[in-house]
């Protein structure tokens, strides 16, 4: 019912229209009884005939054609309102990831569960609506056809309801089957989806080149497209032997209606005329129960989706309020903060104490998976802190204020497929995304681009323009002034830029970030030399703390680093 539900509220005209054209075809089937039954009669006894028998004809032809164009009338219905309940469970289920905080987002459990409601749970709301649109008109059908069949001979009726007591319970039994082979295989396609984007998208084409990876990756595919076929075939059979016990029920049934009707006509119980309307209404009933009990083996089988689609989308915190933009007076600290990701024993962050006050650019600095990400995750609100303490000019703000006052860019940073301004503006429409643009170092590439901040970046999606990396790095840095925040995270945002553009981005820093403190990771000591503070990370503590001066006569592990780098120049 609460699929139904789905159905109503995305398109209310749309669902009763489909239900009137329902409701005409088993009208339709009723007609096509009735006017059988006149043309017998007017074959058989015209004396008694209320129609002539080309009245008759014309009667049968038309309840026939009606009937007979409903079915697609019908089809072409559902396509509109499928689509419809689509875009409408899609609305839902981004409602439900936009609440995901990223800690659930980047568990794997979460990714499986996501692709196994999306391949699945999606066409669902709108099967059982279909179900219940085909339930609603079958039983109109088999009413009308009862009456009918009743009035003929009582003891038919039961004897074609009969078969469908087994047909339904088959249905049952396969709707476990099926979701329990959607649960085995979502791991599966999954994991095929991927080498489908590996083998066939412009990012990764390249590399997989380069690499000479096609043939492998391509026999990776071919082993779980095997492994499919062995699962699928499986399910298939599964399928194919309840569809055949569902059918010979139905048949067997069938076959006694009949002969029960030959049986009645050599005892003289009945006449010709009759047993012609029988036979017409016993075939006819014999396929609206056919609908019918298709319908619920339908919503039988849509059932375990559905609640599988109803646990999903309410799960997961409620939305959260829109964080506010909040100014930076004194500083950002965090006290004695850990971490630790879902399902790791050691913390990726362990004890940390850290400082920015407002204004100051602060470096992180250490060794690869030393915990600098996310570190800087923690301070920009993106995950909260096991333990320990985040405070914002000394008050504890909530994590969606602090996402909506830090602004990360990341060393793997999103190269929108959309226009440059588009790029830069991404965070809200309204705003001067040229200053961004210039203040980033981007007014070269600016005025080298044909459609100067319109002009489409990227050519995944239109005949775009690429730019190199470092440009794309610029974009991105530009994206982060743009959204104006008091505090900035810049995780390695020299990656990509040549050396003289390195250069002048640190020496310039102060004044490109235009007064924002700003919290600064870097591989390059030479780029964080000029920081107000540095610390360094070691297996998620911080070691050490100071400026380049201090730690380099304190002769720790930041000197004997930042001496190791500078030997490689010399
Ligand atoms: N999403 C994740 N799930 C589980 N573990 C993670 C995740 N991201 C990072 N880690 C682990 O946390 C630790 C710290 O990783 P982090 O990315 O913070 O290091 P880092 O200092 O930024 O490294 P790098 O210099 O290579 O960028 C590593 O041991 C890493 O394996």
């Amino acid at each position: 019912m609460a699929a139904a539900g789905e159905v109503w509220r995305a398109d209310r005209g749309g669902t009763v229209l489909a239900a009137m054209y329902q409701l005409l075809g088993a009208v339709a089937a009723l007609g096509v009884v009735a006017a059988g039954k006149f043309t017998f009669d007017a074959l058989l006894t015209p004396d008694n005939s209320a129609f002539g028998l080309t009245t008759a004809l014309l009667l049968l032809a038309l309840a026939t054609a009606v009937s007979g164009s409903t079915g697609p009338l019908q089809t072409q219905q559902h396509r509109l309102l499928g689509e419809r309940v689509s875009q409408r469970v899609w609305d839902r289920l981004l409602d439900t990831t936009a609440r995901a905080d990223l800690v659930t987002y980047e568990s794997t459990g979460f990714g499986t569960e996501l692709e196994r409601i999306r391949q699945h749970a999606l066409e669902h709301p709108f099967a059982v609506t279909a179900a219940l649109l085909g339930m609603s008109g079958s039983l109109v059908g088999v009413g009308t056809m009862s009456v009918v069949l009743i009035a003929v001979e009582p003891l038919l009726l039961p004897l074609l309801l009969a078969a469908g007591i087994p047909a339904v319970l088959l249905s049952r039994w396969a709707s476990r089957t099926e979701f329990a082979f959607a649960h085995r295989l979502t791991g599966l396609f999954r994991r095929r989806h991927y080498l489908r984007e590996l083998l066939t998208q412009r990012p990764y084409a390249a590399e997989v080149r380069a690499f000479d990876a096609f043939a492998p990756l391509r026999s990776r595919h071919e082993e779980l497209n095997r492994a499919a076929n062995v699962a699928l075939r499986q399910q298939v059979r599964r399928r194919q032997v309840i569809a055949g016990l569902t059918t010979i029920g139905v048949a067997g049934a069938l076959t006694g209606a009949l002969l029960a009707i030959v049986a009645l006509v050599r005892n003289g119980r009945i006449d010709l005329a009759e047993a012609g309307a029988a036979a017409i209404a016993v075939r006819l009933l014999s396929g609206q129960l056919g609908v019918l009990f298709g319908s619920i083996g339908g919503l039988l089988e849509s059932a375990p989706f559905l609640a599988d689609l109803a646990r999903f989308v309410s799960s997961g915190p409620p939305p959260s309020p829109r964080g506010h933009k909040r100014a930076l007076v004194d500083g950002v600290a965090l006290r004695d903060v850990r971490f630790s990701y879902p399902g790791q024993d050691r913390a990726a962050v362990d004890g940390v104490d850290l400082e920015i006050r407002a204004g100051e650019v602060v470096a992180l600095v250490g060794e690869n998976g030393s915990g600098k990400t996310t570190l800087a995750k923690l301070v920009a609100g993106l995950y909260d802190p096991a333990a320990g303490s985040r405070w914002w000019d000394g008050t504890s703000l909530p994590a969606a204020d602090i996402r909506a006052s830090v602004t990360v860019i990341f060393q793997d940073f999103v190269r929108y497929q959309m226009t440059l301004r588009e790029n830069i503006t991404i965070s809200a429409p309204t705003g001067d995304a040229v200053a961004a643009a210039s203040s980033a170092g981007l007014t070269r590439t600016l005025g080298a681009l044909p459609e100067g901040m319109d002009t489409m970046l990227g050519r995944d999606l239109d005949e775009g323009v690429d730019l190199s990396g470092g440009q794309w790095q610029r974009v991105a840095l530009a994206r982060a002034l743009y959204r104006d925040t008091p505090l900035i995270v810049l995780d390695e945002p020299a990656a990509a830029l040549d050396p003289r553009a390195e250069h002048e981005l640190f020496t310039n820093v102060r004044a490109t970030l235009g007064g924002r403190a700003a919290l600064l990771i870097s591989h390059r000591f030479s780029s964080t030399r000029m920081a107000d503070r540095i610390y360094v990370m070691d297996a998620g503590r911080v070691v050490e703390c100071g400026t380049h001066d201090e730690l380099m006569a304190a002769a720790g592990q930041y000197a004997e680093l930042y001496r190791l780098q500078s030997a490689a120049y010399r």
